[in-house]
């Protein structure tokens, strides 16, 4: 006879003696604390949510996969049995996941409830066990979980074995045709902009460590939200969408230049050649008429600043805009982060404008399923709050010894199918970074 048990969950708030006694400083000292694959990830600039184990999944292809997992999350959570003090977002219920970027894509997407997650925002920490065997989780059970991934952690990133690079579906030549190709259909008209993206793949003689590449991605790239679900791992600049309560938020980027093509000494480089590009701006006006537009109907008030703002990061600049929403609710209901996601991806910032055509070039161009590549990535609680960040700068761990790297730009009709290669060279720097690869091949 099989028996199945509601979600049960308890939270806890992690005081600083408790943290102290346990040597836990911030959540990136746990990430060496799983001894097998490592956590699911979701840090930035010391806060975040970490999840460890795995209690329950779902997994979906095809365009119903943003609302097939939001049924089953609704079910999931409508009967679970919630001790939640603490009462922030991503307390309580929650769970991690990541969506294909295409609906024809043979990549799974997946939500996954962990056992026990780790969360820091604002100030606060806290703990929460979530168990879907009938066992009622109480503070010890959860103190005990907790005591025993301190105890086992190792906080030194081990350096991967020396790895080797290969294209992926197209050779850098091959890929330049796609963007000429790319830049004559926007010429023929039809669309303005289309991004294309490609892959590349490494090898390694030894297994690479998952656990290391987050904590390297973590130490480097601190103000990117550093992600891991399963095998896809990355920090990603861009949100899609957050929400707290009745409030959500975006960072739209497009609109990229390489921090190494800098002259020495220069001043105001990024200003000028960044914020000064007629080309740069139409990408990225491209991006945030995307957002906001798909945004609007869910919104009250919805606000950006008129002028995008430059986000340095350590590869690249980008033009950055920041949007805020206050949530329009609809029969008493504000919609769910999950809900947004699905209005929302994928925006000009990944695919193009109109979404429809530039969707259709990719699959046509691209040669290559872009998995779960530009696709959403986060996590989302029980009473409707998330974060998903777009998955850029990362890659799918294959296998225990191969590496799938992707990065894409953004074509309108004044690009150089050369100046495109070599942003994707940029955008692939965090990954590269991380798995100790040579910079530029
Ligand atoms: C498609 C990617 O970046 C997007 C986000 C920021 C800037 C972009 C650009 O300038 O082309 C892209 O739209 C990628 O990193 O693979």
């Amino acid at each position: 006879m099989t028996v199945s048990f509601s979600l049960r969950t308890l939270t806890l708030a992690l005081t600083p003696a408790t943290l102290t006694e346990l040597g836990i400083t911030g959540p990136a000292d746990l990430l060496g604390a799983d001894p097998g694959v490592g956590p699911l990830c979701w840090l930035r600039l010391g806060e975040g949510l970490l999840g460890f184990g795995e209690i329950a999944s779902f997994a979906a292809t095809g365009p119903t996969r943003f609302a097939d997992a939001e049924q089953w999350w609704k079910s999931l959570v409508a009967t679970a049995a919630v001790n939640d003090p603490v009462r922030m977002p991503g307390t309580g219920t929650m769970a991690f996941g990541s969506f294909a970027f295409s609906k024809s894509s043979a990549f799974e997407s997946v939500l996954i409830v962990p056992a026990l997650v780790v969360g820091f925002s604002s100030g606060t920490a806290w703990l929460t066990q979530l168990s879907l065997d009938g066992a009622v989780p109480t503070a010890k059970s959860a103190l005990n979980l907790l005591r025993a991934l301190a105890t086992a952690r190792s906080s030194t990133p081990a350096t991967p074995s020396v790895g080797t690079l290969r294209p992926g579906a197209l050779s850098e030549e091959q890929w330049k045709d796609s963007v000429r190709a790319g830049v004559n259909a926007i010429t023929a008209g039809g669309l303005e902009k289309v991004v294309l993206a490609r892959d590349v793949v490494a090898s390694f003689p030894e297994p690479v460590r998952r656990v290391s590449i987050l904590q390297r991605l973590v130490e480097l790239y601190g103000q990117c939200w550093t992600y891991g679900v399963r095998g896809l791992v990355g920090a990603t600049p861009e949100i899609l969408i957050k929400v707290d309560g009745s409030t959500a938020q975006a960072r739209v980027l497009a609109g990229t230049l390489d921090r190494e093509d800098e002259p020495a000494g220069s001043t105001g480089f990024a200003d000028t050649v960044l914020g000064g590009s007629l080309k740069q701006r139409q990408e990225h006006d491209f991006a945030v008429r995307s957002l906001t537009r798909q945004l609007a109907p869910f919104s009250t008030d919805l606000s950006f600043p008129a002028e995008p703002f430059i986000l340095e990061l350590p590869n690249v600049w980008h033009l950055a805009s920041d949007v805020t929403a206050q949530l329009a609710s609809s029969n008493g209901h504000l919609p769910t982060s999950l809900a947004l996601v699905e209005a929302l991806h994928p925006t000009a910032a990944v695919c193009g404008t109109p979404r429809e055509e530039a969707g259709k070039l990719i699959l046509d161009l691209e040669k290559m399923d872009r998995g779960p590549y530009a696709g959403p990535v986060g996590w989302l609680d029980g009473a409707g709050n998330g974060e998903w960040g777009i998955a850029l700068r990362g890659a799918v761990l294959e296998d225990e010894h191969t590496v799938r790297l992707y990065a894409g730009a953004g074509i309108v009709e004044a690009s150089d199918p050369a100046a495109e290669l070599a942003e994707t060279w940029a955008k692939f720097r965090p990954m590269l970074q991380a798995l100790n690869l040579p910079n530029h091949p």
